[in-house]
């Protein structure tokens, strides 16, 4: 019999609030960010296969790995260790997010792939030990798993989801070169010590600001500790979060390392009136527009 491919969509991030703490011992720093996951997406499609390949298309293909590094090759291998199988599998990834561009591409991917493998074998186990698998993967795959809101803490993989009302609207606009997420974090350090870049404090005004489905009263209350970070290493993204505020948004931020620039837009017309603004503006390679929050990883029928 041959057998029958599955498809499972994961979505894009941003970091509505991104306060970074200390180093850790391990080397990763202590978090508190709220997630949202947005309507940008990549499909990975799993088909058992006599060897473990990776194929992949669309927005920046070309600088994805298709060896045994891909994350989606990575989660595919370590729940096959752990349960038992065969990991042997096409893998084709259809990205829709920016590679390197601070929105979760390569963690959406392993959370596709983790939740496809665990479908196609019939893995009978529940979300808390998968979520445990995509802990070892990266940061920020649990999110990728579960989407919507969520309030994260320890590196970014503990996980509450938070109360979201309505559909907020954004303008994405994605740069003509990557960061690397270490980098960025290492920057941090260095900036941190040199001076005392301000600090994010406490999400509780954003939370209740995400609650109450106000974009307006979203919008002064985003923050991002990276930020600094990411405009140090790439000083030109100061002209594209400015030229995104002429344009009319309601506010604009760094999503994570960056250097993709999202901006809040108060209706999806706004956003769209943004984007084309923002893409006259040459200010950036791209734009898209995207509505968020949306579901984590799910299976397409
Ligand atoms: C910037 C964010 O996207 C915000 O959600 C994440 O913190 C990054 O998550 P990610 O890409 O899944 O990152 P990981 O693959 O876990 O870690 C990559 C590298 O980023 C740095 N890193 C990541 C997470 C964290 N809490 N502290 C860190 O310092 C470390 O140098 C680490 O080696
Ligand atoms: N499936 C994948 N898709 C994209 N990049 C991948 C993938 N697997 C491995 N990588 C590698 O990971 C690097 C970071 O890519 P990714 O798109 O995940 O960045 P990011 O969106 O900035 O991540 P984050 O927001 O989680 O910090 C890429 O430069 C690439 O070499």
């Amino acid at each position: 019999m041959v057998p029958t491919p599955l498809t499972v969509r994961a979505p894009a991030k941003v970091n509505l609030h991104l306060g970074v703490g200390d180093v850790r011992p391990d080397g990763f720093h202590e978090l508190v960010t709220v997630f949202q996951a947005l309507s940008l997406h990549d499909d990975v499609t799993l088909v058992p296969s006599d060897a473990l390949s990776l194929h992949v298309t669309g927005e920046g293909a070309r600088d994805v790995p298709t060896d045994p590094t891909n994350l989606a090759a990575r989660a595919v291998v370590a729940l096959a260790e752990r349960y038992g199988r065969d990991p042997n599998m096409r893998i084709d990834i259809a990205k829709g997010i920016p590679v390197a561009g601070g929105m979760a591409g390569g963690s959406a991917d392993a959370a596709a792939a983790l939740l496809g493998a665990a479908t196609l074998w019939g893995l009978e186990i529940g979300r808390d030990e998968l979520d445990e698998v995509a802990a070892t993967l990266g940061s920020d795959v649990p999110f990728s798993l579960h989407g919507h809101t969520a309030l994260g803490t320890g590196r970014g993989e503990r996980l509450i989801p938070a109360l979201a009302r309505g559909e907020f609207h954004w303008t994405l606009a994605l740069a003509r070169e990557g960061l690397s997420t270490p980098a960025v974090y290492r920057e941090l350090d260095r900036l941190r010590e040199a001076g005392d870049p301000p600090r994010a404090g406490s999400p509780d005004a954003l939370l209740a600001a995400v609650a109450s489905g106000d974009p307006h009263r979203l919008a002064p209350l985003l923050a991002n500790d990276l930020q600094a970070a990411a405009l140090s290493l790439q000083p030109g993204l100061r002209r594209t979060l400015r030229a995104g505020m002429e344009a009319g948004a309601l506010a604009g931020i760094v999503s994570g390392s960056g250097p993709t620039c999202a901006f809040l837009c108060a209706s999806a017309d706004d956003a769209v009136d943004v984007g084309t603004e923002l893409a006259g503006a040459g200010v950036c390679r791209t734009v898209r527009v995207a509505s968020g929050p949306v579901p984590g990883a799910t299976v397409v029928p």
